[in-house]
């Protein structure tokens, strides 16, 4: 990719709210990460209608605007959907980014295998090359020779994260220094896995407010894995557009149920302990990243739509309209996993799924939930082939995700409503850093 492109960033920002999947009204993400809001001069040029409104100048984008009245295809006012930009290198964040950053409206994982032929020096020029693309287009930069696919449009909140996974370090003969929380995830006994459609040496994850963004992304990646890389399984996935509802609020999944409240929030305490690798990990290159767990978790639909609201509530343990938990209050009211109704029952049932899972179930055990729902059409029966695209962050994959799993997988009441059909485990680097890419001081320190 050229660093010829075809936009520039204004220098005006504005930051944006609340964390990935977390309640509305939950703290907003540590100053450091907050992803800013950036009008890019491109998208300004579709601005008119609102800048025009309030009597806004914005250097550069008049002649523009002219033009595009000249032409008579008046531009149209844009939110700040287009205009959201999240920043990707390290100056600005210490981690990548699709981490803490809101959840977006369009997603996409990826997983490449390296090409047989390709070595540590080849696996380093593809991450330099997916990092120097991931850094224009989450800057709403359009390369030359461009598909055109995201032209007119801003950055979205494109973000684009980086991982590793196992075979990654047997490709590169890095065995030395592959950290042992990349070892494989154990065998749970509810697992129907495909293994073509897990794993891989490299993963992808792509988020944009924008599908065409997301696509758009997910292609030029593609285009730069040529000869180094070869695909080896793609999924799709979405979540609630930004302004679809009144005010900001927690996903839904398409269980109907809301989905993330109880995520742990970037401003409290042990957040950063909690989810991404200490300064004094083994793996040096690793400290400030994460391990990302992604499963393909398909919903069975049809049984789980023929449960009362009622039993589904007590499957989870949270309401359905407003997602509080059954014990009362708002959905941000702690559970109160000790309330016993007249019955002398537990009012969160012992086998609800937000109590097995919870943190004070597991001694403080804790992951951030960051989903995409898929849906690929309908299987032979007529049922959705719909779901969760699960992916979660942590600093250590076998204190969280692993413990968390073995305990919904021996008694969970939500378990007989899923099915786990792909799975992988990726190390996920800290941020590239000035003028380099995502894992380069693994691949030449
Ligand atoms: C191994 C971890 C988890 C898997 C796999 C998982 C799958 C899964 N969950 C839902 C729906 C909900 N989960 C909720 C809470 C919740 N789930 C996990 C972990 C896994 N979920 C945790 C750690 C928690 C938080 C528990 C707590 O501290 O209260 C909820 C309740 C609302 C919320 O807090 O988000 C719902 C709803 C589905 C549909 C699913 C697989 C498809
Ligand atoms: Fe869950």
């Amino acid at each position: 990719m050229s660093n010829q492109t075809s936009d520039r960033k204004a220098p005006e920002s504005r930051t944006a709210g609340s964390g990935p999947g977390g309640p509305a009204d939950a703290a907003a993400p540590a100053a450091a990460d907050a992803p800013a809001l950036t009008l890019s001069r491109r998208r300004l040029l579709g601005t008119v209608g609102a800048a025009g409104a309030a009597g806004l100048v914005v250097g550069g984008a008049g002649g523009a605007i002219a033009d595009a009245a000249v032409r008579g295809d008046a531009p149209t006012a844009l939110t700040s959907v287009g205009a959201t930009e999240i920043p990707f290198r390290a100056e600005r964040v210490k981690h990548q980014a699709g981490i803490t950053n809101p959840l977006q409206a369009s997603g996409h994982i990826v997983a490449f295998d390296l090409a047989p032929d390709a070595d540590r020096k080849a696996a380093a020029a593809l991450l330099r090359r997916w990092s120097r693309t991931a850094e224009e287009l989450m800057a709403g930069r359009t390369p030359d020779a461009d598909t055109a696919i995201a032209l007119d449009a801003g950055p979205s909140s494109l973000s684009v994260t980086f991982g590793l996974g196992h075979s990654f370090f047997d490709r590169t003969g890095l065995q030395k220094r592959r950290p042992v929380q990349l070892d494989p995830l154990p065998d749970f006994s509810a697992d129907e896995l495909d293994p073509k459609r897990s794993n891989g040496d490299l993963w992808i994850q792509i988020g944009a407010d924008d599908a065409l963004v997301a696509f758009h992304a997910l292609r030029a990646l593609q285009k730069d894995a040529a000869g180094g890389a070869r695909l080896r399984w793609q999924m799709s996935g979405f979540n609630r557009t930004p302004g679809a509802t009144a005010r900001p609020m927690t996903a839904r999944n398409l269980m109907g149920q809301i989905d993330g409240t109880n995520n742990p929030q970037p401003a409290e305490k042990d957040f950063d302990e909690r989810i991404f690798v200490g300064r004094d990990a083994d793996q040096e290159w690793m400290r400030g990243g994460s391990y990302a767990v992604v499963r393909r978790i398909r919903m069975l639909l049809d049984d789980w739509e023929k449960r009362s609201v009622h039993q589904q509530e007590k499957i989870i343990g949270r309401r359905k309209d407003n997602g509080a938990p059954l014990t009362g209050g708002s959905e941000t009211t702690p559970m109160d996993l000790d309330k016993n109704a007249a019955d002398g029952l537990p009012v969160i049932p012992a086998d609800a799924h937000a109590r097995i899972a919870a943190p004070e179930s597991n001694q403080g055990a804790a992951l951030l939930r960051r989903p995409f729902s898929y849906h690929d059409g309908f299987r032979d029966d007529g049922a959705p082939d719909a779901g969760l695209l699960f992916i979660c962050w942590q600093a250590d994959p076998l204190r969280a995700f692993t413990q968390l799993q073995r305990k919904l997988d021996r008694g969970d009441a939500l378990s007989p409503f899923l099915r786990h059909e792909a799975s992988g485990l990726y190390a996920v680097p800290p941020a590239a850093t000035s003028g380099g890419y995502v894992g380069q001081p693994l691949l030449e320190g």
